[in-house]
């Protein structure tokens, strides 16, 4: 590289760090809830880039909580247990037996490696599911197909967050890695969908953002035709939109409604699939992927 080619070279780096200036200010000190769902977590390298995105936050001065998700990491354990998954509306079909595999793979398989990556770089994570510190309380929720109710076993909503069991931990300087499982007010565990955990806990935490990372560019309006990503959404529109909305899109999308009336300022779902999607999201004016924000 000749000396004029490592000017341009260097000046474009400052120009990334100087982009990054508003975003560093405003965010200071704010609470930005990240989900990291199942079918981003594709491989090693991009796992590693995530984790380093939150000791990135962290050290920024930024509070990230990740709630992460696991769903074909389920999947794949059933299958090696013979156990038959199922869908409905989104969710998973849970029996008491399916509801044991879930909460192990959730918590003692996919939330310890996260746990693990982001401890690489210092003692910052500490793993949680809601059933630490009464973190969530859930209630038995149905699932929606074709407008109609329909049961899909112990599949809860989160309706309690007691907000101090990860402020205490955010307060400490720590990024809280929560697992989406919760129990009922009768103690029984329910598998709730990580999305809609998510949501509960921005809005509960008073998130500045909710990052939803998955394994496409954004919300498609009309799915699968690649011309039609947006940007921005309205919740009136996206409202209007979500009966049209299937597979893992239609909780995602609830869950971002449900933060944004909750007053989180924006909700955005992003290509987990590009590594250090987090810091382009977070720390650029365009941004990356579809925001949504209250009409
Ligand atoms: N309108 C839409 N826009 C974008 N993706 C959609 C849409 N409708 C359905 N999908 C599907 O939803 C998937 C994302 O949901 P899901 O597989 O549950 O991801 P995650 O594991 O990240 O929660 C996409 O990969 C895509 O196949
Ligand atoms: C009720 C329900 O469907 N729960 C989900 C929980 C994990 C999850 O949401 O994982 P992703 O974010 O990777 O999809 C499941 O059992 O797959």
């Amino acid at each position: 590289m000749t000396a004029s080619q490592r000017l341009v070279t260097a000046a474009q780096k400052a120009g990334v760090l100087v982009e990054a200036l508003p975003w560093l200010q405003r965010f200071h000190g704010k609470v930005v809830v990240v989900k990291y769902g199942g079918n981003a977590m594709v491989d090693d390298g991009l796992k590693r880039a995530f984790a380093e995105d939150m000791v990135f936050l962290r050290t920024a001065g930024i509070h990230p909580v990740v709630v992460h998700g696991g769903g074909p990491q389920i999947t794949a354990m059933l299958t090696r247990l013979g156990l038959a998954g199922e869908f409905r509306g989104g969710l998973r079909v849970t029996t008491p037996e399916v509801m044991d595999v879930v909460r192990m793979v959730l918590f003692g398989q996919v939330g310890r490696e996260l746990v693990g990556l982001i401890n690489a770089h210092g003692p910052h994570a500490v793993g949680l599911s809601g059933e630490d510190a009464q973190l969530f309380t859930a209630a038995r929720r149905t699932a929606t197909v074709d407008g109609q109710p329909v049961d899909v076993g112990l599949v809860g909503d989160v309706v309690d967050v007691n907000a101090d069991a990860v402020l205490d931990l955010v307060r400490a300087g720590r990024i809280p890695v929560v697992s989406s499982i919760a129990p009922d007010v009768d103690g029984v565990v329910h598998n709730v969908n990580a999305d809609t955990a998510a949501a509960a806990l921005a809005v509960a935490l008073g998130a500045e953002k909710l990052v939803v990372l998955t394994d496409v560019e954004g919300l498609y309006d009309s799915w699968p035709d690649r011309g039609s990503l947006r940007s921005t959404i309205g919740s009136d529109e996206l409202a209007g939109l979500l009966p049209r909305l299937d597979s893992g899109m239609a909780p995602k999308m609830e869950a971002c409604l449900r933060a944004v009336t909750g007053g989180v300022p924006s909700a955005h779902v992003i290509d987990g699939r590009l590594a250090h999607s987090v810091l382009l999201e977070v720390f650029t004016s365009d941004g990356i992927g579809t925001m949504v924000t209250r009409s």
